[in-house]
């Protein structure tokens, strides 16, 4: 294993680090206390008050998850292959394709996370690599996904992501070739208007790069057939010439023509921000003056004003004058009250603990007269945002809607929010696919379990994807 593996830069975080002769705590180090500061000039700059208990610890938090996301600056692919290429016996390479030693070997499906480039929030990667031995020996299984991994925990482009990698496998097993393919999921950026009004605003933007060499050199040759078809045999239906192979086009949904900050909007981005990002790239090593970083700053910026606590109250006005008649909603009294149901309410948030992106669905049930339909779903879309574009925690914004919810709705009512966590895969914990559900029930709900179970049964099974 290389000196800066995964398990020795995390006991080096935990347990200090020598820098000289001073022991230094990963608290103490100064590109964490650097990264804090800048943090506190985000929070800030949302309007938030930096000591707020939810949030006291989140300049830490923001560093960690920044520093160990992109430990890679601090590895050396040569580095793990070193010692982990073993010989196997098999026929010449010039007889035929023999396995193990001659034929083609594939590992697949290795779920990675990098950060974006042009935006810095973390993308998602499915990671395939193929490469064909040569001089008889082999590497390591591991040492694929452990290379792969030192180039993903950098700032990255998909293309770039591929093109590296590849390299660095060629250049360190010294195989006859080697092929990548990524498939790589980046988050929309919510469009805080629409959203009010439109419950379907969420998506990926989905890209497939791919990158050979040595016999994959070229991109017709058989080789390149095998390995994809060995792809299409796991569900994955791509044609070579389907990827995209120009660096040139932006998949970022920053750089897309909607999400692009317009030159005349670059001065009104809060530039004591933009400088704190830039102080974050240099104290991770990377350099904000790279061509492809002089807009970063500002890109993520925009993406988190989102957020800011205050310019949505406005949003909220009007609910009161909506307010439903509670006799109505009640009827008389003879009428016999049914579930009404709003599933699939779609929203954004930004967890409060690590500054990262969750989003998902909400659905809300509440008890009301047959045949009355008291309030739009519109409004309780509103609702749902007005509460997710903030810095948040799931359960808090789960009790706020039903709150709110609750007041217009004469109070029997519940909610269910699921959503998916960007910090539970961009950090440490990488749990890939999960996703996280939490419930509010208020009145009836709350005493009667038969009507719980009936709205959460028909919660739609496919609300959130954990992609
Ligand atoms: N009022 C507060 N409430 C909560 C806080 C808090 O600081 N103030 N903190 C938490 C959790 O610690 C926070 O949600 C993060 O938890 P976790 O996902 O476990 O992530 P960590 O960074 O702490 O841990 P890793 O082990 O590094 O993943 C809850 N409420
Ligand atoms: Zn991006």
């Amino acid at each position: 294993m290389g000196a800066l593996d995964e398990g020795h830069f995390c006991s080096e975080l935990e347990n200090g680090v020598k820098l000289g002769c001073i022991e230094l705590s990963f608290e103490e180090e100064p590109e964490t206390i650097a990264i804090e500061d800048a943090v506190k000039v985000l929070m800030q700059g949302l309007g938030e008050d930096v000591n707020r208990e939810g949030l006291k610890k989140t300049p830490l938090r923001v560093a960690k998850a920044l520093r160990e996301g992109t430990r890679g600056y601090r590895q050396k692919a040569k580095d793990i292959v070193q010692g982990a290429l073993f010989p196997e016996s098999g026929l010449d390479n010039t007889v035929g394709h023999a396995g193990g030693a001659g034929g083609l070997v594939v590992v697949r499906d290795l779920d990675l996370f990098s950060y974006c480039e042009s935006c810095m929030l973390p993308f998602q990667v499915k990671c395939h690599v193929g490469y064909v031995p040569s001089g008889q020996r082999v590497v390591g299984l591991s040492k694929l996904s452990r290379v792969a991994d030192v180039f993903a925990k950098r700032l990255q482009e998909p293309q770039h992501l591929a093109d590296e990698m590849c390299s660095a496998l060629q250049h360190g097993i010294k195989p006859a070739g080697v092929a990548v393919v990524l498939q790589c999921l980046h988050i929309h950026f919510p469009k805080v208007e629409s959203a009010f009004l439109d419950s379907d605003h969420q998506g990926w933007v989905e890209l497939l790069v791919s990158s050979g060499s040595g016999v994959f050199e070229n991109e017709n040759a058989n080789l390149w057939a095998d390995f994809l078809n060995l792809l299409r045999f796991r569900g994955i239906n791509v044609e070579k010439n389907r990827m995209r192979d120009s660096s040139d086009q932006h998949w970022c949904p920053s750089r897309s023509p909607s999400g692009a900050i317009a030159a005349s909007k670059i001065e009104s981005v809060n530039q004591g921000m933009v400088t704190a990002v830039a102080s974050i790239l240099r104290s991770l090593g990377e350099d904000p003056l790279r061509k492809e970083l002089v807009g970063t700053p500002a890109r993520f910026v925009k993406w988190l004003m989102n957020f800011q606590t205050t310019n949505l109250d406005m949003k909220l006005n009007g609910f009161v004058s909506d307010r439903v008649d509670p006799l109505k909603l009640n009827g008389d009294g003879c009428k016999e009250k049914k579930i009404h149901s709003e599933l699939n309410l779609s929203f954004w948030s930004q967890c409060e603990h690590h500054l990262l992106p969750f989003y998902g669905v909400v659905h809300i049930g509440y008890l009301c007269t047959e045949g009355f339909n008291p309030i739009a779903k519109s409004l309780l879309q509103s609702i749902v945002c007005f509460y997710g574009y903030k810095l948040q925690v799931q359960e808090r914004l789960t009790r706020q809607i039903a709150e709110t919810a609750s007041s217009l709705l004469g109070g029997d009512v519940i909610v269910v929010v699921e959503a998916n966590h960007t910090c539970m895969i961009s950090r440490g914990i990488e749990k890939f696919g999960s996703s996280t559900a939490t419930i509010a029930v208020l009145g009836r709900f709350s005493t009667d379990p038969a009507a719980r179970a009936k709205f959460l049964q028909s919660i739609p099974n496919t609300a959130v994807s954990g992609r």
